[in-house]
């Protein structure tokens, strides 16, 4: 079921169209990601949705009709990536005054909880740790009780443990039904928590599917990563394969997506040419591979 479609929008500044003609639809209960690299148009497409930015084409609908700013406070909770809290205030205190706007402080303990942030309570907010700051702008996202919460670059900056507890805590309100659309610039992040990705570059959607079929879309999936001594290049014969082999330093790289067969024969020829096998890897692409071939950029800078 859709509960989120966005069709057609677009944002200008000046003659700079920053989003152009973007479409796509969140079902319920899914996390739906936004990929892209910096200025994609990911950041203006989520505020649109938010409502904090106003787009110059195209509408925006929840449950089939054009959503309006009281679907919004009904519907969506909204972290963006700086959040502004009273450094002075506690924890606790921030999140009474935020489900007090909402009739909600009788739930403050279910949203500890989902957030993790038992053991800060009584914390002030200027001493928190980053992480410990990013469950907070969550919990207060979820003051509403939204059935779709927005997270922009929920992740951005963290360490890795930071950043899988996040990840766990996502999850967890997937679990409980809502329906998550999330900005990252982070492939691991996207393989490990989305239903479905988009990816997005210079203010166009590239794709829009899920994280397996957006992988079967690269050509030559697997590469196969080799030093011998002597060097085996010369002695390398990927005939009747569908195969590349490229240089990379002292090494050899065989991209193919016939990885069995290719394997086989390598280590073959490694043996009958009597090469000593200094190293063997085997690698398999991820969306930023796929994002490479689409575009010939980086996702990151
Ligand atoms: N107020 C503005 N006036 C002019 N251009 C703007 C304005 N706000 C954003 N832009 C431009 O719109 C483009 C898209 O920006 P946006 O923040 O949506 O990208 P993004 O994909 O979210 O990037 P990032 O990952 O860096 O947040 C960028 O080129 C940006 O410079």
């Amino acid at each position: 079921m859709v509960m989120l479609s966005v069709k057609n929008i677009s944002k200008a500044y000046a003659s700079k169209q920053v989003v152009d003609h973007v479409s796509f639809d969140i079902k319920k209960g899914e996390i739906f990601g936004f990929l892209g690299p910096n200025g994609a148009g990911k950041s203006t497409t989520i505020e649109i949705i938010a409502g904090l930015k106003k787009k110059t084409g195209g509408v925006v609908t929840i449950n089939g009709k054009e959503m309006t700013d009281k679907d919004r406070y009904n519907y969506l909770g909204v972290q963006l990536q700086q959040a502004e809290l009273y450094g002075n205030l506690t924890v606790k205190e921030t999140l009474n005054l935020f489900l007090s706007f909402h009739n909600r402080k009788a739930f403050i303990d279910e949203h500890i909880h989902l957030t993790k942030l038992e053991a800060f309570l009584n914390q002030k907010v200027k001493s928190l740790s980053g992480g410990q700051k990013q469950r907070l702008s969550l919990s207060l996202s979820l003051a509403n009780d939204p059935e779709i919460l927005i997270l922009d670059e929920p992740t951005v900056g963290l360490d890795p443990q930071s950043r899988r507890l996040l990840w766990d805590i996502i999850l967890s309100l997937k679990q409980k039904g809502k329906t998550i659309l999330l900005t990252t610039h982070f492939m691991d992040e996207a393989q490990r928590l989305c239903d479905r990705v988009a990816i997005m570059n210079e203010g166009k959607l590239l794709f829009v599917d899920t994280v397996d079929h957006l992988l079967n879309q690269i050509d030559k999936r697997f590469s196969i990563v080799i030093e011998t001594t002597p060097d085996i290049y010369p002695f390398l014969n990927v005939e009747h394969l569908s195969a590349i082999i490229v240089r990379d330093d002292e090494k050899v790289v065989i991209k193919t997506d016939e990885i069995d067969e290719a394997f086989q024969k390598v280590m073959k020829q490694i043996e009958e040419n009597e090469l000593e096998l200094k190293s063997i890897v085997i690698k398999e692409a991820n969306l930023e591979d796929l994002f490479i071939q689409l575009t010939g950029k980086e996702l990151r800078e």
